[in-house]
């Protein structure tokens, strides 16, 4: 049996109000944050926020930059325009709201949402129900309130039904061979991500010069909305390979941090501003660091 043409894969966009319980469902589906090394076409237009694959199916969950609710200025009625395109690009739409809890931001949610996919209604929290039939009462309300094509209940914080919800999603995934295999995406954190492409580039540009080991420390990484702002040092053993890693006038350094900070905006999708020292490793201060780095602490 050829599996390729069976097999089920797309792009699935996460839309609620804050405080639904967007992250902790995505983490129950996905496990570890992933970074991903090799952005596809596809995903051009929206961040990839994990991946689920199984033997029949792959899942790729996506957030939707730019959707708020709060305002209804003329330029936001435009960046509302540009939401809805972004979440047209996507195969399913899931959009979440707290059981028992239906207030004007998730209905402003709602007429965000396309009217030409399958769109999934998630009813988060259902732990918190109080009872049966008043779940029965909010599912009979929200299936009024909109034109969903299924809706499932589900606890993403006890992880009840979940084997549900990814059964229903995956009914509406087009068939489609696997978008990122397993060479595309690390369980490595962002963190560890950035030292290795750093150390990845002054092999590739000094390799030779350079035959021992070099160590990346990442000093500082912070995240601020879709900006990354890394501090990094490279540790080498002894001045004569600082002034290889350096070269001319700084030349081979800048050439190394710029490949390296291309590489994190593509694998970590979003701006990245990098800094990169280059010391020799000397001393015990360092070295414990050193060996921090390598997680042999
Ligand atoms: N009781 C209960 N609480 C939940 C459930 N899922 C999420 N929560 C809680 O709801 C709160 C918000 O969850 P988040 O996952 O941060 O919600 P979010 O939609 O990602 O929020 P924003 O990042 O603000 O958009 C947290 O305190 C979660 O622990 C659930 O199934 N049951």
């Amino acid at each position: 049996m050829n599996v390729s043409t069976e097999y089920r894969c797309g792009l699935v966009a996460i839309v609620g109000r804050p405080n639904v319980g967007k992250s902790t469902l995505l983490n129950r589906l996905v496990g570890q944050k992933v970074s991903i090394t090799s952005r596809k076409a596809q995903t051009t237009r929206h961040r990839v926020m994990g991946i689920h694959t199984t033997d029949r199916a792959q899942f790729v969950f996506v957030d939707t930059p730019g959707f708020q609710t709060r305002h209804t200025s003329t330029m936001n009625r435009a960046m509302n325009k540009r939401v809805r395109e972004t979440l047209s690009d996507t195969d399913v739409v899931m959009m979440l709201v707290e059981a028992g809890r239906l207030t004007r931001e998730d209905r402003q949610v709602m007429e965000l949402l396309p009217k030409d996919r399958p769109l999934l209604l998630v009813v988060n929290k259902v732990d918190q129900a109080k009872d049966r039939a008043a779940l029965m009462a909010y599912l009979q309300q929200v299936a009024a309130a909109h034109a969903f094509t299924e809706i499932v209940p589900v606890s993403a914080k006890q992880g009840s039904n979940l084997d549900e919800l990814l059964k229903t999603l995956e009914k509406h995934l087009p068939e489609n061979p696997p978008l990122f295999g397993e060479d595309h995406v690390t369980d490595q954190t962002e963190r560890q991500l950035a030292a290795e492409l750093i150390r990845e580039k002054v092999f590739r540009l000094c390799g030779e010069e350079i035959p021992y080991a070099v160590a990346v420390v990442i000093d500082k990484f912070e995240e601020e909305g879709n900006l990354r702002r890394i501090f990094a040092t490279i540790l080498v053993d002894r001045d004569s390979h600082k002034a290889i890693v350096i070269g001319k006038g700084g030349e081979k350094l800048k050439t190394i941090s710029t490949q390296a900070r291309l590489d994190m905006e593509h694998a970590f999708d979003g701006r990245v501003y990098l800094e990169v020292w280059v010391k020799v490793k000397g001393g015990w201060a360092d070295d414990l660091r050193t060996l921090k780095s390598l997680g042999l602490d």
